[in-house]
């Protein structure tokens, strides 16, 4: 369990937190918790979400068993430092859709005292670093990466692997497009697939 550091409310040290892990490991629902807390402290908090998430909401942060937490979406990584003024916690879901910009933000609102929560997906469906997310992760103090169930054995899944036959990067959608796998099990689909 996260446990949280409070040094930016007296001293205004801020930081950065990243969550990673593949589609319903329980970033979002981690993200929610933590942001939660911090309200409960009475903190001042702001979320954002990349303006093309739409898949449970407009305007809210949902996780894939329905905790959701009001959110503004935005549609670059420079509009979250505009919105972001005179607060002690910012949080960002779906964080792999911003541009690669979004690394320098939360590392200039980290100096100006703030802490930033991040979450999102560290690889794409086909294993590949997603967006800014390893910029975030070298910058950040604290990463934390869950992991789902995998949907073809119940070992721990870090991989996102893509049912449909799409090649795009982004392709939004849930259980109707992705299963979350272990190693074993994503490497054994692409090898068939790869083969055929
Ligand atoms: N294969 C799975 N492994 C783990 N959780 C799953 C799985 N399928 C559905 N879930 C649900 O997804 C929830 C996590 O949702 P969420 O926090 O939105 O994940 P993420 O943001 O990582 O996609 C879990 O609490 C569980 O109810
Ligand atoms: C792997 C992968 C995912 N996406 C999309 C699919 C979902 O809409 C989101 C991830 O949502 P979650 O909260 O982490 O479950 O991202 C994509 O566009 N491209 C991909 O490669
Ligand atoms: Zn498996």
């Amino acid at each position: 369990m996260f446990l949280e550091n409070d040094i930016n409310r007296a001293g205004r040290q801020g930081w950065i937190e990243v969550i990673v892990g593949s589609m319903f490991s329980g970033k979002t629902e981690e993200l929610i918790r933590r942001l939660n807390r911090a309200k409960i402290a009475r903190q001042k908090v702001e979320i954002f979400k990349p303006h093309i998430d739409v898949r449970y909401s407009e305007d809210e942060v949902v996780s894939h068993n329905s905790n959701s937490i009001r959110s503004t979406p935005v549609e670059t990584s420079a509009n979250i430092l505009l919105l972001a003024s005179n607060v002690d916690v910012v949080g960002i879901d779906e964080a792999q859709f911003f541009d690669e910009g979004l690394s320098e933000v939360c590392n200039e609102l980290a100096n100006q005292g703030v802490r930033v929560i991040v979450a999102g997906l560290d690889m794409d469906f086909r294993g590949n670093p997603f967006g800014p997310i390893p910029s975030l992760m070298a910058r950040a103090e604290y990463v934390t990466k869950v992991h789902a169930v995998c949907m073809r054995c119940g070992s721990l899944a870090n991989y996102s692997h893509r049912l449909s036959e799409a090649d795009k990067l982004v392709v939004l959608g849930e259980k109707e497009e992705y299963e979350p796998l272990c190693r074993a099990c994503y490497t054994k689909i692409y090898n068939e697939t790869e083969t055929k």
